[in-house]
């Protein structure tokens, strides 16, 4: 028997209504993520990678629809999910990281707060329990402080420590599937070696979408990496083979226009 993966993308059409008919955004995109695996899914602005992963993450804006396809999570089709359906399920299957940290935070609430609210609306925990749950995610995360920054408003960390206090807040309810979005574009490239690190060590357990421009941030830490243009995927496989014979020559000029990967690579 042959398991399946943990998330399955089959066929997918995301498509924007305009008045000459609906038009294609993302186009026919298949995709699959194992358990323990990281997938980068790879290419230039505007080519269609942020609504893969929020209809892989089931948070598409209202102005946009799947228009053909599958989105299978943990062996559960999830495209087809009423927003009362699928809403329990966000933040227990899934955990979402973004490019800017401090953007994802409410300012007038300390970090604590927000995953402490998290752990106890996905897992029932009292207070005391959730606010222990918070501070152990927290100190996983390596966060300053006996209490592990818990108190702290986003404003008082810094990029990094921020970004990952968003990677414990996406992982405090031990969701099998990570999308992370840009995590270190918004940071300097010492930290950004640091996240990677880290997203490296939580991918162990679960399935992880990382979702970049540079492809030299995928090769660093990612299995295999898929290349998307004009929202199409161009070609899928094992990094080192992307890597070393890319199929298509867009994958050849993301190849040239990474010079962070050797040192990235180098580094981790
Ligand atoms: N809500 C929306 N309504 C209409 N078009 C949209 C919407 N969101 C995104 N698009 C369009 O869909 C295409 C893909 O956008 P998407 O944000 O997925 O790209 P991306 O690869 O993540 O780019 P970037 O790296 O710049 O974020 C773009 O042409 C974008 O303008």
């Amino acid at each position: 028997m042959t398991l399946q993966p943990f998330l399955e993308v089959r066929d997918l059409t995301i498509a924007v209504d305009t008045p000459a008919g609906p038009h294609s955004l993302v186009d026919g995109l298949s995709l699959a993520i194992d358990s323990g695996e990281i997938l980068g899914l790879v290419g230039e602005s505007g080519s269609g990678k942020t609504l893969t992963a929020f209809a892989v993450a089931g948070l598409l804006p209202s102005s946009v629809r799947v228009a053909a396809g599958e989105i299978i999570r943990a062996g559960v089709r999830v495209d087809r999910l009423s927003e009362a359906q699928g809403r329990p399920m966000q933040g227990r299957d899934v955990g979402v990281v973004f490019q800017d940290p401090l953007s994802s935070f409410n300012p007038v609430r300390t970090i604590g707060s927000i995953l402490i609210e998290s752990v106890r609306r996905h897992q029932g925990l009292g207070a005391d329990e959730a606010r222990a749950r918070a501070i152990v995610a927290l100190r996983d995360m390596r966060l300053p402080g006996e209490n592990a920054s818990i108190d702290c408003y986003p404003h008082m960390l810094s990029g990094g420590q921020r970004q990952r206090a968003m990677i414990a807040l996406a992982l405090i309810n031990q969701p099998g599937l990570l999308i992370a979005d840009e995590p270190t574009t918004a940071l300097d490239p010492t930290v950004q070696l640091q996240i990677l690190a880290v997203l490296k060590r939580a991918s162990a357990e679960r399935a992880c979408l990382l979702i970049t421009h540079d492809l030299g941030v995928a090769a660093a830490i990612c299995d295999r990496i898929a290349v998307l243009k004009d929202g199409r995927l161009l070609e899928t496989g094992p990094t080192e083979r992307i890597l070393s014979a890319p199929e298509h020559p867009f994958t050849r000029e993301l190849i040239d226009s990474a010079p962070s990967r050797r040192s990235l690579m180098e580094k981790l």
